[in-house]
């Protein structure tokens, strides 16, 4: 067969891996639930190109080792250090595996309170938003010399403002029908990625993962995210979305030393007051901040993305 082709990219392994662990410390129980996605990538050309299976680690074996992970690693219920810990195994344990891309997505369990007391083992699902890490380890230079990329993040943090919230002086031309607002809803739903620092000083192995779990701490550092992306939302004298986005991104640079660069994705998702006239109420159109009834449009959205990266 002549081929007019040849293999540039190439890249497998499981997605949709859905696992929950259960940790007891006596009759205290803590329980995460993830959606791991693991791929691989090395010297595979030839599962592609010549048929030939001998090099590939079968995407069962990278679900089963997930699962295993899941019951034997000390870092499971610290989503970040975990998917460190995968990562660096699968390019460690496998000469040819010289890549490997770890996705958690953490699906949120929170302690139930009851009388103002957090209950032993009852969670609730308070929340849609998604807790994200992305991380990728890279052994090319030898299992000695493994470097890693590492991002923490979340999606689908639904928000919303009913005033503080400003769309003025914006471009206008024969296209523009837009009129200036001074107070307006402003909902979005957050989508964050943090790109984390590793400590320079602590080599990257599987044996060192404590010592870099206990110097980045992000039991701490992802609720501090958070709490500046939720702060800043109500706080901000909102200009745009833009302007919004970047002061947010500018305040977790302050508040977390480890991130070194942090990305936003907002829709904009437009509330658009309805005209009651017809009807003869007056739904406070005329009025800046005064309408009260408003159509929450499904689409389109404002779509504002930007990364801010530390000086
Ligand atoms: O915050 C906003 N940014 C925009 O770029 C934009 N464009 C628009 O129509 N409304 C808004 N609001």
């Amino acid at each position: 067969m002549s081929e007019l082709g040849y293999l540039s990219a190439a890249r497998y392994g499981k997605q949709l891996v859905k696992v929950a662990r259960v940790v007891r410390e006596g009759d205290q129980h803590f329980i995460v639930e993830y959606v791991i996605k693991a791929l691989l990538e090395g010297d595979i050309e030839t599962s592609y190109t010549k048929a030939d299976n001998t090099v590939v680690v079968a995407t069962d074996s990278i679900k089963n080792t997930c699962n295993i992970f899941a019951k034997t690693s000390p870092h499971v219920l610290n989503a970040p250090i975990f998917a460190l810990h995968l990562a660096l195994h699968f390019v460690t344990k496998y000469d040819h595996i010289k890549k490997a891309f770890i996705d958690i997505e953490q699906l949120k369990w929170s302690r139930i309170e009851v009388n103002g007391k957090p209950h032993k083992w009852s969670f609730v699902r308070d929340g849609d938003e998604k807790s994200l890490v992305e991380c990728v380890a890279d052994a090319t230079n030898g299992p000695e010399n493994v470097t890693a990329d590492l991002k923490v993040g979340m999606k689908d943090l639904l928000v919303l403002k009913t005033s503080g919230s400003a769309f003025e002086n914006f471009y206008r031309d024969e296209f523009t029908t837009l009129a200036e607002v001074s107070d307006r809803i402003f909902s979005t739903s957050v989508s964050i990625q943090s790109v984390i620092s590793l400590p320079p000083n602590i080599p990257l192995t599987i044996d060192n993962l404590p010592e870099i779990a206990k110097e980045l701490d992000f039991p701490k550092v992802l609720p501090q995210i958070t709490k500046d992306v939720l702060e800043t939302f109500a706080e901000d004298e909102s200009a745009s979305v833009q302007a919004t986005m970047y002061v947010t991104m500018q305040n977790i640079l302050k508040s977390c030393s480890a991130v070194k660069e942090v990305s936003m994705q907002l829709p904009n998702k437009h509330y658009i007051p309805i005209n009651l006239s017809a009807f003869k109420l007056d739904n406070g159109l005329g009025r800046e901040g005064g309408a009260e009834v408003f159509h929450p449009a499904a689409d389109p959205s404002g779509f504002i993305t930007a990364t801010v990266t530390r000086k």
